[in-house]
């Protein structure tokens, strides 16, 4: 009786079973602990990567993108690692020789493949997007653009890369993809900010790409997205032959047609208030008027003097000739009769909206001093221009003064951009160190790299996450000791008792 007496007082926490199971538990809980900890523990960076080729009319680019693998759904996470120009001009200028298009891009693509880690190489996607060179090309001549874009292909599935095809995008495209780029880089598409509109100058078209105010009038410049849970009414817009090269081409051969002296001398005389004072260039007559962008006339001789005269106000007389403003079958139009609503929000005017004001330095003024500073430059001497800038291509040189006035009329008079809002338009090459572009927003779109509803968010972030579990597991060991110096001093007792 006496010995089932002791047994029965035997305090129970002083047993073997229950001290195991105690130093269960906590190694239960340090491992559980442990285990998340590693288990959320960011892992080493691995990064994915993709191809974008714009072959643009003036030029081709080549540019590599990368992106955490693990994050390929969360805004802004997509990067520009490297671009690289071809050299040489655009492929549409390799009618005549289709070959050449593709070995163009050789020398970048090499580079590719050094820049992308070589297991990566299978899965990184290539995509060639033309844009309007090949637009005027395939207007041209079908069959010439066709080569031109098999010859670009064979050359691109020469690498080891994933290619995924080679095309030329519509007007439309081209402002949808170079709007979402913007918005992207901007990280404008989760949050409830504004977003902002995209303005692209290329050498053969414009774009003009944004959200309105007011109802789009016509089905053509209408774009509807759903991006992170948004919707996304856009308007855009694509002039065709209005990039700076093309409007150039226009203007001069205007003027020659309203010339008398260009159906009598030779060669022509073109006195061209859009260039220096003092520049005196000879051109055939051919390399303005090959483009399908200019009715074909018959001149009296195959060459032309080029002769600048430097008087701004002259050349935007001249320019706004480009500018078809006299119909507009909507309620409002930029030109040409096409409907646009009133410019509304912030801007990124970026390619060569960007080069030229950049340039010039005009980039951040007034309307107004944009005007004086632009007519200062343009009455400039050209021996003085070219004596101040020694490093620049001749060519490029003495296109600026034609370019800047090109821009302003275009924004002006054509966009009906005014004073005003002349500030909202913010001159950009980059956002966060990736260029302004339709290519990213292309590859985006192409890849579904942008969901149309918001991705899951982790409940909480990863330093919470384990703050909360340390916090957690002590908690938890708090308790046990309570319990356990509980149940001592109530065993105590009850011995005591006992006795
Ligand atoms: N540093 C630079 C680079 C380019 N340009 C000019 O800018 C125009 C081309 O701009 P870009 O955006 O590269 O046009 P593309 O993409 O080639 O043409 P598009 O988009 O119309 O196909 C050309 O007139 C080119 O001479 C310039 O003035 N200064
Ligand atoms: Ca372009």
């Amino acid at each position: 009786m006496d010995e089932q007496g002791e047994v029965k007082v035997k305090n129970p926490w002083h047993r073997p079973a229950f001290i195991f199971l105690a130093a269960f538990i906590i190694l239960g809980i340090v491992i559980m602990v442990a285990i998340s900890v590693v288990q959320n523990k960011p892992l080493p960076q691995k990064y994915k990567y993709g191809i974008v080729l714009d072959a643009g009319s003036s030029h081709t680019s080549v540019f590599i993108y990368e992106w955490p693998a693990e994050k390929e759904n969360n805004t802004g996470m997509v990067q520009q690692k490297h671009t690289c120009n071809v050299k040489g001009k655009g492929i549409s200028s390799y009618d005549a020789d289709p070959d050449g298009a593709g070995k163009s891009l050789q020398d970048c693509m090499v580079e590719a493949k050094q820049i992308i880690p070589a297991h990566r190489h299978t899965e990184t996607p290539v995509y060639l997007g033309a844009t309007a060179g090949m637009r005027l090309l395939k207007m041209k001549d079908e069959a010439a653009s066709e080569k031109v874009l098999t010859s670009v292909e064979h050359s691109l599935k020469t690498y080891p890369f994933s290619y995924q095809g080679a095309r030329i995008l519509s007007g439309q495209e081209e402002g949808a993809f170079g709007w979402i780029t913007v918005n992207y880089l901007s990280e404008n598409l989760n949050k409830p900010t504004g977003t902002l509109g995209a303005l692209d100058l290329g050498g053969a078209s414009t774009q003009i790409t944004f959200i309105p105010q007011q109802d789009i009038e016509s089905n053509d410049n209408s774009i509807d997205f759903r991006l992170y849970g948004n919707d996304y009414h856009l308007y855009t817009h694509s002039f065709l032959c209005y990039g700076k090269d093309q409007a150039l081409k226009i203007s001069m051969s205007k003027k020659l047609v309203s010339s008398h002296a260009a159906y009598k001398t030779d060669p022509i005389e073109l006195r061209d208030p859009c260039f220096h004072p003092g520049y005196n260039t000879t051109k055939t007559v051919q390399s303005v008027f090959n483009t399908p962008c200019i009715k074909a006339v018959n001149f009296s001789s195959g060459y032309i003097s080029h002769v600048g005269l430097g008087n701004w106000s002259q050349c935007q007389q001249s320019i706004r000739k480009v500018f078809n403003t006299s119909r507009c079958a909507y309620s409002k139009c930029s030109f040409n009769e096409v409907f646009q609503p009133s410019v509304d929000g912030q801007f990124g005017a970026f390619s060569a909206f960007f080069f030229v004001m950049n340039f010039l330095n005009l980039t951040s003024d007034s309307l107004a001093t944009t005007k004086q500073k632009l007519a200062t430059y343009c009455s400039t001497p050209w021996g003085k221009i070219v004596k101040n800038h020694p490093g620049t291509k001749e060519k490029y040189l003495s296109e600026y003064c034609f370019s800047g006035t090109y821009i302003l009329t275009l924004l002006e008079d054509g966009y009906n951009f005014t004073s005003e809002n002349w500030k909202d338009i913010h001159f950009i090459k980059k956002i966060r160190d990736s260029d302004a572009g339709w290519t990213l927003g292309y590859m985006l779109n192409l890849t579904n790299m942008i969901p149309a509803e918001a991705p899951d968010t982790p409940l909480m972030p990863y330093g919470g996450y384990v703050t909360f579990m340390i916090l957690f597991t002590l908690f938890i060991l708090v308790l046990l000791l309570l319990a356990y110096l509980y149940f001592r001093q109530s065993s105590r007792k009850a011995q005591k008792g006992i006795i």
